[in-house]
């Protein structure tokens, strides 16, 4: 399927060979919809199909077993019927600091290397940005935004989750949209699906349109942390998942990696005479012991989660 022209398809083959056109084009996406897919990835064709049989097994545990998994953060803006999620960190050699349910426990190994895969996918993108900024040398050059991106550092949230809609249509649910418009915290996003479509994207702000699944192609996004980062020049834009005709019949199922830097990463201007440098527009939102220092990547985030849960508290108080 062709995707809408406004989304580009960006071939990451020979990155090495090729970085300073990946990047161009890269920037280009970023900067005018923030949305792209990457074909030829590095990531194997099987190591993706059994990520997705393995949220299809633990999706269909019974409803009873999956209720005594400790589910991490849901989060506020989807509708709990209409999309269930699992969350999970890094797993670095086997280990991880947080509860498994057994399939995955199980499974382990393969979902470290499935994650890792995805981490390269992410510093390859994040290579590419400090490229096409063209980040001097002696700031670190093209490992400027990768550096602070470190896969073994626990404390990052750098996070995958497992999606499953269950099927049905908008008379099943009586919910408008499958998950509602967001957009995402962190710097960058891989967006896998899987044989059913159904994502929007707000391009130009107002006008939603489709971004088809293209076989064999990542779908990456920019997130609120890297616009905010990059002074408005890189776009976080507003996504959601609609009902399809198809929906009625079948399960949907999605996976997301959302990459994050460093916890403790100070979000400094970003060293590029391509950045713009005014002064930050900061959220309104942003509490004032915020707006006294230069924030972190954990500031962010978390304000981010806290502005998201009350979101989701008040619309739950209004709808109920
Ligand atoms: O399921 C999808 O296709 C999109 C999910 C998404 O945007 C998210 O979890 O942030
Ligand atoms: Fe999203």
């Amino acid at each position: 399927m062709t995707p809408h022209p406004d989304i580009p398809v960006i071939d990451f083959s020979d990155f090495t060979n090729r970085s300073s056109l990946i990047a161009n084009q890269v920037l280009e996406a970023c900067t005018r919809i923030g949305f792209f897919y990457i074909k030829n990835h590095q990531i194997p064709k099987d190591m993706i199909q059994n990520a997705f049989s393995l949220s299809k097994r633990f999706f269909d545990l019974p409803l009873k077993t999956k209720q005594t998994t400790p589910i991490q953060y849901n989060r506020g803006y989807i509708g709990l019927f209409v999309q269930r999620g699992f969350n999970i960190g890094p797993i670095i050699h086997g280990e991880y600091n947080h509860p498994l349910p057994k399939v995955f426990d199980e499974s382990k190994d393969q979902m470290e290397d499935f994650f890792r895969a995805c981490h390269a996918t992410i510093v390859q993108v994040l290579e590419a940005f400090a490229i096409a900024l063209e980040i001097p040398e002696e700031e670190g050059g093209r490992e400027w935004f990768s550096k602070c991106h470190n896969y073994e550092d626990v404390t990052s949230g750098e996070t995958i989750r497992y999606m499953k809609y269950p099927r049905g249509g908008e008379s099943t649910y009586k919910e408008p949209v499958r998950a509602g418009a967001h957009s995402d915290f962190g710097t960058v996003t891989l967006l896998f699906q899987k044989d059913i479509s159904g994502l929007e994207i707000q391009a130009n702000r107002t006008e939603w349109i489709s971004a088809p699944i293209i076989e064999d192609a990542i779908l990456v996004n920019v997130g609120d942390l890297l616009q905010q980062w990059s002074n408005g020049l890189l776009l976080s834009t507003k996504h959601r998942v609609v009902f399809k005709p198809e929906h009625e019949d079948n399960d949907r199922y999605s996976i997301a990696c959302f990459a994050q830097p460093k916890r403790s990463t100070p979000l400094n201007p970003i060293p590029s005479h391509l950045v713009p440098k005014k002064l930050p527009v900061l959220p309104k939102e942003l509490p004032d012991h915020l707006r006294e220092k230069v924030i972190t990547a954990g500031d962010y985030l978390q304000f981010c989660l806290d502005t998201a849960y009350a979101q989701s508290k008040k619309l739950q108080e209004t709808t109920e």
